[in-house]
């Protein structure tokens, strides 16, 4: 019986085929092009299929790779479908095609480069008990005793459960209540920032109160904090309405302008008036020339929160004229001065400066914005030593860090068994954030985990042309929040149809909601989906990009994977920062490949207290060793024929269960074109986005090194790169830069190939140069992109 599409890998070594070793080496001398067409030519001749893989033995999967000539059965070249025989070592000549030109089927546990040797050297890390560095102080320290006003102090402790500072909290809130200087907070990720500006400013605004004076939302706008993302915003937006709720500072209103609505609703919110702004840059600028009605003359505070992000999102010329403005305001209103003083406000504008990380932007946020700042650091962090710069800047010290070092084709099965271990250990509440470069392979990783989405994940792309009807009555509900008169999140709920990008993830654990955020969803869904994520009871895991790296406070997050390494040492810590806040637990774990990216915790990050895992160890953990969830085992009974490419005497049950997850996806990819066009975009995108790292790590990440065919496969494609055809993009903004040739920068690799005696040396040389001009081009796109298209729009 012929057996359709059965792929294998030959091994068409010199010493394990002859054929091989005669017609490849025989030819020698002219040009590359020449030795390659007749290569070709002979291999046609010979009837040798051109699917047949001699990648497997490039140069650079040999130097490092396990020897599998003895292919067991579980290791075997497989294929698709039920139905259809699985063989080793057979190739079909006459069966049907799969609607893949090229397919190039091979094992994920064959071929995979090995991990670097590791340096044999004495475990530092401590095993003594650990101090939090970011949680509520327990020496005695209160709230009532930092200068705050009594009714502030007792909401906190009453009413907020903030019970004790923390120690940014204590050591700055002091200071920027008796001082004027301009102020940089620079304090770890989850340690309270937030409160550390708005008390203060809350404070002083409510001192002014106190001795008779009468203000009212119609005294004008006092305090402007800027943020980079519109969750964020929303965020800090939040947190000052909790500090407000206290009866005796109803009077104080803040106003909530992010941008993603009708400007009609905004204006309507600014003429009401309003004393504290949280805002966007973009739409806050936009309204200073454009809404006469924002008064801003008055403002005595300006806030960039996350000063570096704002900075890196290409805002400094909108924050350059946002500073103007205010300038301008201020000087037309000198005659206020006098009367700012008799209130006890500040005479002049106070800029805080705020961020977990300092990059060289900040400084230059720095010098545009500040005057003689106080440099305002947690005492703990000053004990420790943390954070100085020699260092680089510290996650807290509670946060538990890892790596796992996980070949190519490896990856997708190895984040599955991480997932799955993860709620098998602790299942209730505990929540999961994976991080990855790009929106598209959010989309893919979404749809490859998730089981059916709901009406949110569906109607993704179709945002924005609501009616008028719809837009309207949105426009009351933000009325409404901004009056005061909230709602609370579970009555919007009701009201509104859930239109979160949730589904359940059957390949984890049937009771895990899944989510997914980035840039490219419309601004409904995404705070939607952050809502849901927020107040999920049982176990939630959030797929996302960058958008969701800074500032966000989610609670019970346990784990941070970052599937796809950060941008840059910042990056990482911000990713990382989302859990272990307050003082609580947190895990982060970052996946590198074999190789030069190894080197990337010592090196970048400067941090030799990474644990190290190895894939094999995490699929043991995950596959095999837990119960298999419900999904997967009923597909394993569904494919009878099974039995015949596993027989029971071979292969590990762990590895087994990771063939057949990873299968399940390729069989996905083969069965739809939707699914394998997403699976084409997330590839591509990736690639694009392992491009932009910063250049100091690129030596780290070279794009050169990755072995373009092994990371297809972890998209469940079956391709090789160059056959990869990506479908055009109905619009620009849905992954990290405009479509290019999907080819460009995958030529090399194709020729690799072919390359195993040297051959193609000039085509190899001119391929890299034009891999190094498309990653350059693509870094300049990622630049151009960001800027142009939103802030939030970190695809
Ligand atoms: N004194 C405190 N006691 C207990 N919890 C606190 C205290 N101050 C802040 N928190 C809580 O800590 C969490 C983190 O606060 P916040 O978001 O302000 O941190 P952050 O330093 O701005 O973090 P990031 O750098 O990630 O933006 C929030 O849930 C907040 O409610």
């Amino acid at each position: 019986m012929a057996e359709p599409d059965l792929l294998v890998n030959f091994d068409l070594t010199p010493a394990n085929n002859a054929f091989a070793a005669s017609s490849i080496n025989g030819i020698r001398g002219g040009r590359w092009k020449d030795r390659f067409r007749a290569k070709k030519r002979l291999q046609n001749k010979h009837g040798q299929p051109n699917r047949v893989k001699l990648r497997e033995r490039s140069k650079d999967a040999g130097a490092h790779s396990r020897d599998d000539t003895n292919h067991d059965w579980s290791r075997a070249e497989i294929q698709s479908g039920p139905g259809h025989q699985m063989r080793a070592g057979r190739t079909s000549q006459n069966g049907p095609r799969s609607n893949h030109e090229h397919p190039v089927i091979s094992s994920i546990f064959s071929s995979n480069p090995l991990p670097l040797a590791k340096p044999e050297h004495a475990d530092t890390r401590s095993t003594a008990p650990i101090t939090p560095t970011n949680a509520p102080l327990e020496d005695g320290s209160a709230f009532s005793t930092m200068g705050l006003a009594p009714t502030l102090a007792s909401h906190l402790v009453n009413n907020m459960d903030i019970k004790t500072p923390t120690s940014i909290q204590q050591s700055a809130v002091p200071q920027l209540i008796s001082s004027n200087s301009d102020a940089f907070i620079q304090a770890e990720t989850g340690s309270g920032k937030t409160l550390t500006y708005l008390l203060p400013i809350v404070h002083r605004i409510f001192a002014a109160t106190l001795s008779g004076n009468k203000l009212h939302r119609d005294s004008g706008c006092f305090a402007i904090i800027l943020a980079p993302t519109r969750e964020l915003g929303r965020q800090i937006h939040t947190v000052l309405m909790q500090l407000l709720s206290h009866p005796a500072l109803h009077w104080l209103v803040p106003i909530l302008i992010l941008g993603g609505e009708k400007k009609k609703s905004e204006k309507a919110r600014i003429r009401k008036g309003g004393n504290i702004l949280v805002a966007t840059p973009g739409r806050l600028a936009d309204h200073l020339v454009n809404t006469t009605s924002l008064d801003v003359g008055f403002v005595k505070w300006l806030v960039l929160d996350e000063g570096d992000r704002l900075m890196e999102l290409g805002f400094e010329e909108t924050l350059q004229q946002i500073l103007t403005a205010l300038n301008d305001r201020a000087q037309a209103q000198l005659t206020n001065k006098s009367s700012a003083a008799q209130l006890g406000l500040p005479a002049r504008r106070i800029t805080i400066l705020c961020s977990a990380t300092m990059r060289p932007s900040v400084q230059k946020l720095g010098d545009m914005s500040l005057s003689d700042a106080l440099y305002l650091k947690g005492n703990q962090q000053l004990e420790t030593g943390q954070n100085d710069s020699s260092k680089g800047f510290q996650a807290p010290a509670q946060l538990k860090q890892a790596y796992i070092v996980s070949p190519a084709k490896l990856r997708l099965v190895s984040l599955a068994s991480i997932l799955r271990r993860a709620f098998i250990r602790r299942k209730e509440q505990m929540k999961v954030i994976v991080f990855f470069s790009c929106a598209d392979s959010v989309d893919f990783h979404y749809e490859t985990f998730g089981g059916p989405a709901n009406q949110g994940g569906d109607q993704e792309g179709k945002d924005s042309s609501p009616s008028e009807d719809r837009d309207g009555k949105a426009d009351k509900e933000e009325d409404d929040e901004e009056s005061g008169k909230d709602k609370t999140i579970a009555e919007k709920n009701q009201k509104r149809p859930s239109v979160a990008a949730r589904s359940k993830a059957p390949s984890i654990d049937d009771a895990v909601a899944l989510f997914k955020l980035h840039g490219s969803l419309p601004q409904h869904i995404r705070t939607a989906t952050l809502n849901e994520f927020f107040h999920e009871k049982d176990g939630a895991v959030l797929f996302c990009t960058d958008v969701a790296s800074r500032g966000l406070d989610l609670p019970n997050v346990d784990l941070v994977v970052q599937y796809d390494p950060p941008y840059s040492k910042e990056d990482y810590i911000h990713r990382i920062g989302r859990t272990a806040r307050a003082g609580r637990d947190g895990r982060a774990l970052l996946f590198l490949l074999p190789g030069c990216e190894e080197g990337y915790p010592e090196q970048a990050l400067k941090e030799q207290n990474l644990a190290r895992r190895l894939a094999d160890d995490v699929l043991k953990k995950g596959f095999g060793s837990t119960p298999m969830p419900k999904a997967l085992k009923s597909k394993i009974a569904d494919y009878a024929w099974k039995k015949d490419f596993i027989p029971k005497s071979s292969g590990e049950r762990w590895e087994q269960e990771a063939i057949e997850f990873h299968l399940d996806v390729e069989r996905r990819v083969l069965a739809s074109t939707e699914f394998s066009n997403l699976a084409k975009k997330a590839f591509q995108s990736h690639i694009r986005a392992y491009a932009t790292h910063v250049a100091a790590e690129r030596g780290i990440f070279d794009i050169k090194q990755l072995h373009l065919g092994h990371i297809a496969k972890s998209f469940g494609l079956r391709e090789r790169p160059g056959d990869i055809k990506v479908p055009a993009r109905s619009k620009v903004g849905t992954g990290v830069v405009a479509p290019v040739d999907s080819n460009r920068g995958t030529n090399k690799r194709k020729l690799d190939t072919y390359n195993t005696n040297g051959e193609g040396d000039a085509q190899q040389t001119q391929d890299e140069e034009e891999l190094r001009k498309a990653a350059q081009m693509m870094r300049k796109k990622m630049r151009e992109h960001m800027d142009v298209v939103s802030e939030f729009n970190i695809g």
